[in-house]
């Protein structure tokens, strides 16, 4: 369990619980937050969030101990313009693009933490990168990260910069995955497998790599290696994975600049 007892004292407002809103309240709230400690804004909220002894759609309370920022960046200028002067409140962010400077211009003065999280949140299994402003003391940083851990691990980031790529790489990296996934499963019902079995396999054999990868000891490389015999299957198949001008590399590479560099577009305003 967290230690949530400020927020359970002094309230958390969320706005926006969509997929990523929605993934981080069910981890707090199993993870110790009060439901009615919780004041939920969203004008289309989810049946499933209903009779869940929230505050759904009320009047914010004085002076909130977080306001935690989760609606689509395009929608921001319109969720922050409703929003009160909250000086005494840390503002947590987790829009991609939007920047700490807008954050700053509609709440001056407040303690303001960028965070990046991804939606295995879900399933207390996300990664979770933040960075506060200026206003933020090493209480401010400890509680979100006490909030972000209940959904996952988390990293400190050193600068406000790395956080387009962050996003680019582990936010939207979730569905790289599922995308592998189907890949996969394809590539495997083109083989003569039914398409029931070939998706079984793919996606087992996704979810068995990754927890792999988190437990063992060795670096992917090397697990990697462990699988391939000298002139067996696996080499014959990396050798179309691995190929350095038409393999997964130079595709991640484009895959993961294109996503950065949206992540910068979001966050110069556009739509
Ligand atoms: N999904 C992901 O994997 C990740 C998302 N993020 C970030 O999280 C944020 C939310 O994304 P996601 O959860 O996917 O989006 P969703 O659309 O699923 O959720 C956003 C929710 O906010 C609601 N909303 C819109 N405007 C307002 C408003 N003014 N006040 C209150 N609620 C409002 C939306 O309602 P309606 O549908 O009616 O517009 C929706 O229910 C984005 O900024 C995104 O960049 C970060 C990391 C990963
Ligand atoms: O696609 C998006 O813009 C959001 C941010 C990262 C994951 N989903």
């Amino acid at each position: 369990m967290s230690d949530f007892t400020e927020i359970n004292r002094r309230s958390l407002v969320l706005v926006g619980c969509g997929r990523m809103g929605g993934a981080m309240l069910t981890g707090w709230l199993a993870g110790g937050l009060e439901p009615g400690a919780v004041t939920v804004l969203d004008p289309k909220l989810a049946p499933e969030w209903q009779d869940r002894g929230l505050r759904v759609n009320a009047d914010l309370p004085d002076s909130p101990a977080v306001l935690v920022l989760a609606v689509k960046p395009q929608m921001m200028g319109d969720a922050l313009g409703a929003m009160p002067d909250l000086s005494d409140t840390l503002v947590i962010s987790v829009a991609a693009g939007t920047t700490l400077a807008t954050f700053e211009a509609a709440f001056p003065g407040a303690p303001i933490v960028r965070v990046m999280p991804n939606t295995p949140a879900a399933i207390g299994q996300g990664i979770s990168a933040m960075i506060g402003n200026g206003a933020t003391t090493p209480a401010h940083l400890d509680l979100t990260e006490a909030l972000m851990r209940a959904v996952g691990r988390v990293v400190r980031l050193e600068s406000e910069d790395q956080m387009d790529a962050v996003t680019g790489l582990s936010a939207s990296g979730p569905a790289y995955v599922f995308h592998m996934i189907e890949a996969m499963a394809a590539a495997g019902e083109a083989q003569g497998l039914s398409p029931a079995l070939a998706l079984e396999l793919a996606r087992m054999t996704v979810a068995g790599a990754g927890a792999l990868a988190v437990h063992a000891d060795e670096d992917p490389a090397v697990l990697r290696q462990n699988v391939t015999s000298p002139n067996g299957t696996t080499a014959a198949g990396l050798a179309v994975l691995m190929d350095a001008d038409h393999g997964l590399p130079p595709l991640m590479a484009r895959t993961v600049a294109a996503a950065t560099e949206r992540g910068r577009e979001l966050g110069r305003g556009a739509a």
